[in-house]
């Protein structure tokens, strides 16, 4: 029997520690800019701690103010799991708190990515697992179900599916297909070595060749003006 919209999966194809601890320390910015500048979680999504996230995909589909199904992937998810919450976007009612957090911090899970509301935000701050959330709002979840654990979902604009890696520091949280993941890996590593050349030269006072501006201005034929606006 099926039953769309109200199903758990308990199987989750999650990729090696390794390869997902490789991502560890490497600004998310780097990583998304080597992804193309996709794949980054929308930026309504926004840390409400600054532990950094770094895990693999366990995925909550909810209904709309209800938290039944994370309560359920509370008791499935493993250490290093972030679990990642669809609740629509909806942030009429907080689909979790300090509870259920302290819960999971004391799992060993990686974190929590809520697309909707969560509520206690300075509980939150104090907490040692990296929180997550679209809003906040001291209205509380309602019990009831329906929803779905382990099939793909949407978070601020991005598909997730079970077992993706998932990386997040304060400027947001990129997605990433694990198939693809060691490439991107070793191409933001590079980029971060890049910019970290550049910021030292910049502290340095080493001029910078940004030629390419004027050059990019010229194929646009922009006026330049010596003169006040009016
Ligand atoms: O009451 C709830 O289900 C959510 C909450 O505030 C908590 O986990 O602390
Ligand atoms: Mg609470």
């Amino acid at each position: 029997m099926s039953n769309a919209g109200c199903r758990i999966f308990l199987k989750v194809n999650r990729p090696s520690r390794n390869l997902v601890e490789g991502f560890k320390g490497i600004p998310v910015a780097n990583i998304a800019d080597e992804m193309n500048r996709f794949s980054c979680v929308d930026a309504r999504i926004k840390p409400l701690n600054s532990q950094p996230l770094l895990g693999t995909a366990f995925t909550v589909k909810t209904r709309i103010s209800d938290n039944l199904l994370l309560h359920k992937a509370l008791e499935l998810a493993q250490p290093g799991d972030v679990i990642v919450v669809d609740a629509q976007g909806d942030t009429v009612n907080a689909i979790t708190g300090e509870i259920m957090m302290l819960t999971a911090e004391k799992l060993g899970l990686a974190g929590v990515v809520v697309d909707g509301a969560v509520r206690d935000a300075d509980a939150l701050k104090e907490l040692n697992m990296p929180v997550y959330a679209a809003g906040v709002t001291p209205k509380g979840p309602y019990k009831d179900g329906p929803g779905e654990i382990n099939v793909p979902v949407c978070i601020g604009g991005i598909a997730v599916n079970p077992g993706d890696i998932v990386v997040g520091d304060a400027d947001g949280i990129v997605i990433i297909n694990p198939s693809d993941a060691a490439v991107i890996l070793e191409k933001a590593k590079g980029k971060l070595a890049k910019e970290q050349e550049i910021l030292k030269g910049i502290r340095d006072g080493v001029p910078r060749d940004k030629s390419w501006v004027d050059k990019t201005l010229k194929t646009l034929n922009c006026e330049i003006i010596d003169d006040y606006y009016r």
